[in-house]
């Protein structure tokens, strides 16, 4: 069932189309991305889907509220996670949800969730003393603790080392797992590849596409490459015959073959049946980042 629903937002500033008829549904419970180069559109949409921002055309519905008319009672369902910069620098990561505890007529148990994020023992901590990766675990907690519906997070993963950034990963999952509903804010192709359920293709306003990420993959590209050492002679108009085959081509001692279908299966049977052992074999096949490539014409980040 759908939680979000966005039908045909338009969102200007003065005369620059920012979003420009993107529809989308996010279903209950899932991690949905919203995935696109800078300045694609996607804060401002989310920032509507938020109700911060009026849209200039489209409606948008999320749990049955209207974003703007309904701003009050939006509070209470969907988490909107907090930028680093509006925490003041020496509050204590305790007093911060003590806070914004107070802000709602039924919060979390603050401390339960410091410890779910792995934080309960930095309740006394100084935000400024956190790392980069603690600082966005309290913007998490912040997010959650008005126990919302939907959570949405954004550029949750800029500016952190690879580590802090699975930690996070784990923890979006665990979040959703829960059973909140995530949006994610993105420009990280491994991150949407890796987290998300489903995802909208955002490009210069314009939404490309949304399905999942091995749906956004196979739309673009049914096609394989294998790669081999034949240990032994072998005659290439074998492979050529195959009805998976589109190309063959030699590499010095290496052999690829491009094609379709159960490639990988129909090269290595018929290497078998001639006795001809393939050393070094390796799949290749399009990832999120051609899929991206070919359905917008440029790569995510130049
Ligand atoms: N307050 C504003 N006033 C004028 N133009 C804006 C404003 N906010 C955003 N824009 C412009 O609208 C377009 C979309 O911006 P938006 O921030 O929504 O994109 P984004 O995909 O979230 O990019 P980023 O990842 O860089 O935040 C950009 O061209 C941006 O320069």
């Amino acid at each position: 069932m759908a939680i979000i629903e966005v039908v045909d937002l338009v969102k200007r500033y003065d005369r620059k189309v920012a979003v420009d008829g993107v529809s989308f549904t996010v279903d209950e419970g899932e991690i949905f991305g919203i995935l696109g180069p800078n300045g694609a559109g996607k804060t401002t949409t989310v920032e509507c889907v938020e109700g911060l921002r009026s849209p200039d055309g489209g409606t948008i519905r999320v749990d049955g509220l209207d974003p703007r008319r309904d701003r009050a009672e939006l509070r209470t369902r969907l988490g909107v996670q907090l930028q680093q910069s509006e925490l003041p620098d020496r509050i204590r990561v305790g007093e911060a949800l003590d806070l914004y505890s107070s802000f709602y007529r039924d919060p979390a148990d603050w401390r339960e969730l410091l410890d779910r994020l792995g934080l309960g023992d930095r309740a006394r901590t100084e935000y400024r003393r956190l790392s980069g990766g603690q600082k966005q675990r309290v913007s998490i907690a912040l997010a959650l603790i008005g126990k919302p519906r939907v959570a949405v997070l954004d550029e949750l993963t800029t500016g952190l080392d690879p580590q802090a950034r699975r930690d996070t990963w784990s923890l979006v999952e665990q979040v959703r797992d829960s059973g909140v509903t995530v949006v994610l804010v993105t420009h990280f192709m491994e991150e949407a590849e890796r987290l998300c359920d489903r995802l909208a293709l955002i490009d210069g306003g314009r939404l490309v596409a949304v399905d999942s990420p091995a749906g956004l993959v196979s739309r673009v590209n049914d096609e394989q490459t294998v790669r081999f050492r034949p240990t032994g002679p072998l005659d290439l108009e074998l492979l050529r015959e195959l009805p998976e085959v589109s190309r063959v081509e030699q590499h010095g001692s290496r052999v690829v073959v491009t094609g379709g279908g159960n490639l990988p299966h129909a090269v290595t049977a018929i290497l078998a049946r001639n006795h001809v052992v393939a050393a070094d074999l390796r799949v290749e096949q399009a990832d999120l980042d051609d899929a991206f490539i070919r359905l917008t014409g440029h790569a995510l980040t130049e």
